[in-house]
């Protein structure tokens, strides 16, 4: 791509064993930036003979990762870390290109991902064991911690760099290696991490990538003995039957799946900062994340202000190409993701809501959809209850704490809630109250490697980043040394 400064790069190959390697047979697929709906790369097309190949290089691989020491292993993510930091432009433009979400949010992308890099390799050194009292006086009962084994990574669109590195990382530092395969739609993002890698110095076969026909690849690595995990982010029909495949070979599984998060304003809230909370949250890359708001609801004695606060603040939201200096919100995907939206939106007009949208200068046709605010939204209307993943804010009208839990809670996912509130002991009550893995209060942006990132109900299991971020790649055993005099 003759726009990053560094072509190595552009990777349209997949990475198995260290190499970039075409096809088997050659064949490749396009891939397209979603703003000009233009091809910027044909991409090998991998599939179930390069996924196994993929997997025995991994199971290799993991003879030699796993002696490491841990602090070995660390530093060879810090490595990896540092060069993603240093490429971290180029990196930013190829991630805009394929993804449409503006530069410098795709920079912070670039920054967030590595941020998780840098905490395992911090994390690795940290992995203890216990001493647990003994039984009988001749002997000593430990645990220790060891690498689950050969890890299978799927991964959104949604943010094709930071959604790797968050499973890569943990896996690495535990000791396991992984086989990844990116989504269709954003594959050189992915890509390029197995450059950096190299340049990192991580040995050959510890991580391989691979795009291309998603049966055969996902396939190949659910049927896998090798395999011992799969950890998955996506959509939740995926995530199910991804978690049913694994179970025929009992690998572990992490996954991080859709949500249909609330965000309620409490009369009692600052209403300002609730506006810019919003803003801030449900617009992050074009309202596609699995935790941005999906459910404004508002107590009905500020919901009017509160609404017209919205809505000012809303239409000052510059709609636009990923390149353009003032752009805050960018395209969608693609086309169908446009289509879903926009169902979504007639559907709430036609069961009585009213829409009020920002302005675009893209046509009908293109992936731009204007942000858009829907005035009162019921719950009998599909926004309710369906991810929206698109710029809109539907609001819902509430009376009381009671109803507001009891709507927040009305739904089979449970990945990230937000409310404010300046009333301390409905700080407590709400909290504690919300069926959700991640609760925001008076504050949107909860994300960072620090935190366990993960829901509950049909959002998912597991949880990424944070100290319980290991437990997913490791098993326990248990060592009893007998015969002691
Ligand atoms: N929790 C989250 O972060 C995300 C939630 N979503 C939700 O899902 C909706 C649909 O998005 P979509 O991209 O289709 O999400 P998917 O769940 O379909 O895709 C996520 C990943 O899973 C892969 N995949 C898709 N189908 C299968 C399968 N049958 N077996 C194995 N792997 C598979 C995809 O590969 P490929 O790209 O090759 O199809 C991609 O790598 C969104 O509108 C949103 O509501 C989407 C993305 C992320
Ligand atoms: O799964 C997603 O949609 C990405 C989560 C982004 C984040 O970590 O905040």
């Amino acid at each position: 791509m003759s726009f990053l400064t560094d072509d190595q790069l552009f990777q349209p190959h997949g990475f198995i064993n260290g190499e970039f390697v075409a096809a088997d047979n050659k064949s490749t697929f396009v891939v397209f930036n979603p703003a000009t709906k233009q091809a910027i790369a044909e991409v090998a097309r991998c599939g179930r003979e390069e996924t196994k190949r993929a997997i025995e290089h991994a199971k290799d691989a993991m003879f030699g990762w796993s002696r490491l020491t841990a602090k070995q292993r660390s530093e060879f993510l810090m490595a990896w870390h540092d060069q993603i930091i240093a490429n971290k432009k180029d990196l930013a433009k190829l991630l805009s290109s394929e993804q449409g979400k503006p530069v410098a949010e795709a920079e912070g992308e670039i920054v967030y991902g590595a941020s998780y890099i840098k905490w395992f390799a911090e994390e690795a050194k940290r992995i203890y064991g216990d001493i647990i009292p003994q039984s009988s006086s001749d002997s000593r009962l430990l645990c220790i911690k060891q690498p689950v084994g050969v890890v299978a990574c799927i991964t959104p669109w949604n943010f094709p760099n930071a959604m790797l590195t968050r499973k890569i990382a943990p896996a690495l530092a535990a000791g396991c290696t992984v086989v990844c395969k990116p989504a269709s739609e954003t594959p050189l993002s992915a890509l390029a991490l197995g450059e950096l890698a190299n340049r990192a110095g991580i040995p050959k076969g510890v991580i391989n990538i691979l795009a291309g026909s998603t049966a055969e690849i996902s396939s190949a690595l659910t049927e896998s003995s090798v395999v011992r995990k799969l950890t998955f982010t996506g959509s939740t029909p995926v995530g199910k039957l991804l978690t049913t495949e694994c179970a025929k070979t009992l690998k572990r599984t992490s996954m991080e799946l859709g949500g249909n998060a609330p965000f309620i304003v409490f009369e009692t809230a600052d209403l300002d900062a609730a506006v810019s909370g919003l803003i801030a949250n449900k617009f992050r890359n074009a309202g596609q994340t699995c935790v941005c708001t999906n459910r404004v609801l508002v107590q009905s004695s500020v919901i009017e202000s509160f609404t017209e606060k919205l809505i000012t603040a809303t239409n000052k939201l510059k709609l636009g190409d990923a390149f353009s200096a003032d752009t805050d919100i960018g395209p969608l995907i693609n086309e169908s993701a446009v289509k879903k939206v926009r169902e979504l939106v007639a559907n709430a007009e036609q069961l009585g809501a009213q829409s009020v949208s920002a302005e675009s200068n893209y046509p009908a046709d293109s992936n731009f959809v204007a942000p858009i605010v829907i005035k009162n939204a019921t719950t009998d209307m599909d926004i309710f209850s369906e991810e929206i993943f698109g710029p809109v804010a539907a609001i819902f009208e509430f009376e009381n704490e009671a109803q507001a839990i009891e709507m927040a809670n009305d739904s089979p996912f449970g990945l990230a809630a937000y409310f404010y509130s300046n009333d301390m002991s409905q700080v407590w009550r709400v909290g504690e109250a919300l069926e959700a893995g991640m609760v925001g209060i008076n504050d949107s942006a909860i994300s960072n490697e620090m935190i366990p990132f993960g829901g509950v109900k049909e959002s998912g299991q597991g949880r990424e980043g944070s100290k319980y971020g290991l437990d997913d790649y490791m098993e326990i055993k248990h060592l009893k040394m007998g015969g002691l005099k």
